[in-house]
């Protein structure tokens, strides 16, 4: 029963994030926002620069944790993400990645078979023993302060790892990706599943380290057709919420197929996730009509309204908290913070959720 947990003696009440993962319409809605940690904040500035690199920011347990917990410090968060990048699972497996100052990431493309063979998923959870450290070090903290505040873990999606892993780096459409995968579908399977089998073994060490949920981001799911998308994104993260439900059968997943549109119907019931990440450009009162009842959204706050403040900022957060009051939710944006977001919007709209 929903709330029973609270009322049992000698039981930690139950986070309200992860109430409204398991289908609970908690109210006010709990709260986070993607990329909360990040340039934004003078604090994660002053750790970016003492670390020097990022790769050695996300290496670092002390640091990462610390980086962690600073906008659940700042404005009590209900959920705190793990620190770390979505290319930290092809790092783990040995290809070279290092992000340049002012470009993004830069990795060496993996395009043919002889490439794609000689990566080993078998390796990538072992490889990220620092990421479990960090994953331990934020719980332990958060636990010490008897926290509401729960510890989300993360991966990407096979198919936007695979196309930072194919293209090399960053692209607005990723092209060269999408050719291959229609060009020759069983060396970009074979890549798909290599990441499936890394993937898993690496949230599965998450969980293990303390992650009490884990998040799937698919940025560039909807740059497919339907049946590419039925393909790449819908089959590989069915099979992976499938093999992590095998070991963790309790632990709620959130898929965020960005720009899914009504794909993302097909998505929630195929996958299963037990939430749905909702981005900008999708109606909150749709988006709870295509997925499946007691499956929970969140979003979908435009990181843009958030820069702007003020009238923008409210009524934009006012429509959405209207939409799914009533229904199992977690409050968030509809894409990453924006690094030139004020903190004191963030502080604004965090009062603004917490009033209901
Ligand atoms: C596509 C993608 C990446 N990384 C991620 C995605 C999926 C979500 C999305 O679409 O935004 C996910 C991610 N990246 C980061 C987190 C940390 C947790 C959080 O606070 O949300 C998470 C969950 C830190 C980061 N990842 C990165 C930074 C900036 C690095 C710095 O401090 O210089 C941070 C804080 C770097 C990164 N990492 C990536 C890119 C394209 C870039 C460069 C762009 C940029 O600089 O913003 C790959």
């Amino acid at each position: 029963m929903p709330g029973m947990e609270t009322e049992m003696p000698g039981m930690a009440p139950v986070k309200p994030l992860l109430r409204a993962l398991t289908g609970e319409a908690v109210w006010p809605p709990p709260m986070w926002l993607m990329r909360q940690a990040g340039r934004y904040l003078p604090e994660y500035r002053a750790l970016r620069a003492q670390a020097g690199d990022f790769i050695t920011l996300c290496t670092t347990p002390e640091m990462a944790a610390e980086v962690t917990l600073q906008p659940v410090r700042r404005y009590g968060m209900d959920a705190a993400i793990l620190f770390s990048d979505i290319l930290m699972v092809p790092w783990a497996m040995g290809q070279p990645l290092r992000f340049a100052e002012g470009e993004g990431p830069v990795l060496q493309p993996v395009r043919d078979a002889a490439a794609i063979g000689a990566l080993d998923p078998s390796v990538c959870a072992a490889n990220a023993a620092p990421i479990m450290e960090t994953v331990r070090l934020t719980r332990e903290a958060l636990e010490a302060h008897g926290s509401r505040t729960a510890l989300i873990g993360f991966a990407g999606s096979p198919f936007t790892v695979a196309c930072y892993m194919v293209e090399g780096h960053g692209s607005r459409d990723f092209a060269a990706v999408r050719g291959m995968a229609y060009a020759d579908p069983a060396l970009f399977g074979r890549l798909i599943r290599t990441l499936v089998e890394a993937t898993t073994d690496y949230l599965l060490a998450q969980a293990a380290a303390g992650a009490e949920a884990l998040m799937l981001f698919d940025s560039w799911a909807g740059l497919l057709s339907p049946s590419q998308f039925r393909r790449w994104v819908i089959e590989p993260t069915a099979l992976l919420v499938r093999a992590i439900r095998k070991t963790r059968p309790e632990i709620p997943i959130i898929g965020f197929p960005r720009l899914a549109g009504p794909l993302l119907a097909e998505y929630a019931q195929r996958t299963g996730v037990q939430c749905l990440g909702i981005d900008t450009g999708m109606d909150l009162r749709w988006a709870a009509g295509a997925v499946q009842p007691g499956q929970a959204l969140q979003g979908n706050l435009d990181p843009l309204a958030l820069v702007a403040g003020g009238m923008a900022l409210e009524t934009e957060a006012r429509s959405i908290l209207g939409a799914m009051r009533g229904r199992p939710f977690v409050f968030n944006l509809g894409h990453g913070i924006e690094k030139v977001t004020p903190p004191e919007h963030v502080a604004a709209l965090v009062r603004l959720v917490r009033a209901g």
